[in-house]
Parts: structure tokens; sequence; C-alpha cells
């Protein structure tokens, strides 16, 4: 598994959130860097000054070895009825709960209690600070995208009105005699090559490696995390936003050795539709992407990153008549009906899967299904998915 640990993540130096106020030249030098980076690598990292991060982050830290003292059943509890929110472990190294909005003390305060009946006063003001800490480095971020765009300021305010902030806390680790450790040279892909489903994604760690990134030439680098470094990465939905200027970051997780990561990740979902702001259409960029209903983009994806529904499949202009139609949501359809339609459409469709996996999946789509559905709390779903296919390829022979 090649990765390069000399390639270059560009950095973009923030020191104090305050003190860059939009208009100064220390703004001004910083949104050219972010946006140059976001158009070049679809990632950068922002440094933010020592003395302001240090404190947070080992509070925040300390409070994660709290919360993952207890046993999984607690962190269980910790549900969601949004899809890709709340408790997750897909394999025997994650561990991951999660809250939905950042920037809420009442929800730090409700997360608490999963664990401390009574609540625990401190835990969750540290949560609500460190999520209110990530969610501001976000607006700034997203401020700079939109005035560097030339995009009016009351619509950057009326997009951040319309996000919403998860914070996500994911616990990687492999039990000591777990066979790829044995075998040293056989590190574990906790998580495979994906793109994120949000608008961005910022990514802090507990300074143990296993964030990978991959560069524009298919190098994989490693992420080297640092209490002041937080990792920014765009998603798809910016990738629709900046009408392709700025492309998804594709990255993955692997553990190379035997110790406990811990990953922060603020993720932003817009609420409602997401679509390409005028000032992002002219001659050289002709309008890619109709309306995107992002909360609808993110439902009807498979977690399986390896069988994800790509935003051009979703949401292209030429392609995709269905974009701006609400989805009718299908009733769970029979297995055989299941097999048939994706081996019906799978030639006509772009699906996401890994190198590794594509020769496999080319070879037998239904197989793959076939093995996706087994899991049986993921058959409705995936029904819904499968059904918007459906309903794609009819509206696309209309
Ligand atoms: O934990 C990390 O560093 C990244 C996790 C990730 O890529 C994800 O949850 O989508
Ligand atoms: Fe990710």
């Amino acid at each position: 598994m090649d990765t390069t640990k000399q390639a270059k993540i560009p950095i973009v130096v923030f020191s104090k959130l305050e003190d860059l106020k939009p208009g100064t030249s220390s703004w001004l030098s910083a949104r050219k860097q972010v946006c140059d980076a976001l158009e070049e690598h679809s990632y950068f990292v922002a440094r933010l000054s020592e003395e302001v991060c240090l404190e947070l982050h080992n509070r925040i830290f300390s409070a994660l070895d709290d919360l993952f003292d207890f046993p999984k059943e607690s962190r269980e509890k910790n549900m969601s009825e949004k899809p890709f929110r709340g408790h997750y472990s897909d394999n025997v190294a994650i561990d991951s709960v999660g809250i939905d909005d950042a920037t809420s003390l009442e929800e730090a305060l409700n997360f608490a209690k999963i664990f401390w009946p009574n609540g625990n006063d401190r835990f969750s003001e540290i949560v609500n600070s460190y999520g209110k800490f990530m969610t501001g480095l976000d607006q700034t971020v997203t401020r700079m995208i939109f005035d560097y765009y030339g995009v009016e300021k009351y619509k950057c305010d009326s997009h951040i009105k319309s996000m919403e902030y998860v914070l996500k806390f994911t616990r990687y680790k492999l039990e000591s005699d777990h066979h790829h450790l044995q075998k040293k040279e056989q590190p574990y892909v906790a998580i495979g090559e994906h793109e994120d489903l949000s608008f961005t994604t910022i990514i802090h760690d507990n300074d143990v490696n296993g964030l990978e990134i991959k560069t524009k030439d298919g190098k994989w680098i490693v992420f080297d995390g640092s209490p002041s470094s937080f990792l920014v990465m765009a998603s798809d939905a910016l990738q629709l936003w900046s009408n392709d200027r700025i492309k998804p970051c594709t990255h993955r997780v692997v553990l190379r050795e035997n110790k406990v990561r811990y990953s922060l990740l603020l993720l932003t979902y817009n609420k409602g539709i997401i679509c390409v702001p005028e000032e992002l259409i002219d001659e050289e960029h002709s309008l890619r992407y109709k309306p995107l209903n992002h909360p609808e983009y993110v439902a009807l994806q498979y977690r399986d990153t390896k069988t994800r529904l790509c935003l051009k499949s979703f949401c292209v202009c030429s392609a995709c008549p269905a974009a701006n139609r609400t989805l009718p949501v299908a009733a769970p359809l029979q297995q055989e009906e299941l097999s048939f339609i994706v081996a019906d459409s799978s030639s006509k469709l772009h699906m996401r899967r890994s190198s590794r996996q594509k020769d496999q999946a080319k070879s037998s789509p239904t197989r793959i299904l076939m093995q996706n559905n087994r899991r049986a709390k993921e058959v409705d779903k995936m029904s819904v998915y499968i059904y918007t296919i459906k309903n794609m390829m009819e509206l696309d022979e209309d």
C-alpha cells in the first residue's frame, strides 16, 4: 500500500479567527490561499494559533477519553433519525458517535445524559465550546470562498443559516491480537477510499496518523495532525456549488500502528436545496448541475463507500431530469426485483468504486448488491436508492 509522506499538504495560517476581518490584507491573502488550495488540491490545513488550540485540544481529547471509557453499549444509545449520524461501528476498528448540531449547548447537554444520567456540565461545556470553535472555522472558510468568487454577502449569510453542523467523535483501535497487527506489513483499512457527502469536512486528530488523502496524481499522502492543524476538505456539495471549480477530496483511514486514534470531524450539510450561484456561471463555466436536494442526496446513499451514487448521476444538468423533482419514497422492493433492476441498470450508471473494487464490480454488480442486502437493516434504504435509479432511467428514456 503506497503512501508518500514527503508530499506537501498546503497550509494556510489563520492564527486567531477573530483577527481575520473581511477586507483586511490578512483576510484577502488567506482567502486567496484557501481557494487556490481547494481548486488545486481539494484540501488544505488551516493552522490556528497554538495558544488558542493547545488548551482546546487537551480539553476535548481528555473528554473523549471519558466518553470512550464507557462500554460500547452506552454509545450505541446515541441514535439519530438522520442517515450517517449517531453511533456506528462498521468494523472492528471503528467506534463513532456524534451530535447533530455542534453549536447547540442543549444538544451537548442531552448527549452527556446518554452517559451520565444526571448530566455532566463540564463535559457538555467542553464539547459545545469545541463545536462552536470548529463551526466558526468552517464559517470563516465559507465566507472566504463566497467572497473570492464574488458571490453576494447576503447569499453567504443565507447559506450559513441553512447549514447543519454535525460533530463526530471517532475512535479507531485494533485489539493487539488482531491479525492485521500481527502481520505488520498488512495495514488495516478502517474506512475505504471515498469522498464525503457534505459541503465541507474539517478533521482534527490526536496526532496518531491514520487519515490519508489522495493527490491528483493518484498518490496517497498521510495527514500528520497537530493540536493547531485542522484539515479542511472539499466535499460533494461544494463541487456542485462551485460548478466544478473545486473537486471533492478523496480520502481513507488506514491503521498502520497499534495506537488509539481519535478523530473529530465537523461535517456541514445544507438543510434544503443547494445550487450553483449565478456568479459562478460564465462562458468558461456553463451550468453543470441542477439544484441538489442535499438531505435527499445523503438519504439515498449507501454507507458502504464502494457503492455510492455519485453527484454526476444524481444531478448533472443534462443527464438527470429528475433532479428538480421530489423523489417518491418507495415501498421496499422484493429481492428478485432488486437484482433485476440493478443488473439491468448497472451499465448506464456511474457508481463510485475504489479502483480495486472496480474489476470485481464489473463482473458482478448483482453479487455486490446481494451481499449488501444481507444486512437486513439496510434493505429499506437500498430499495429507495434502487427505486430512484429506476425512476431516473425512466425519465431519461422519455
Ligand atoms: O476519522 C477520520 O480521520 C476521517 C473519517 C472519514 O473520512 C469519515 O468519517 O468520512
Ligand atoms: Fe470521509
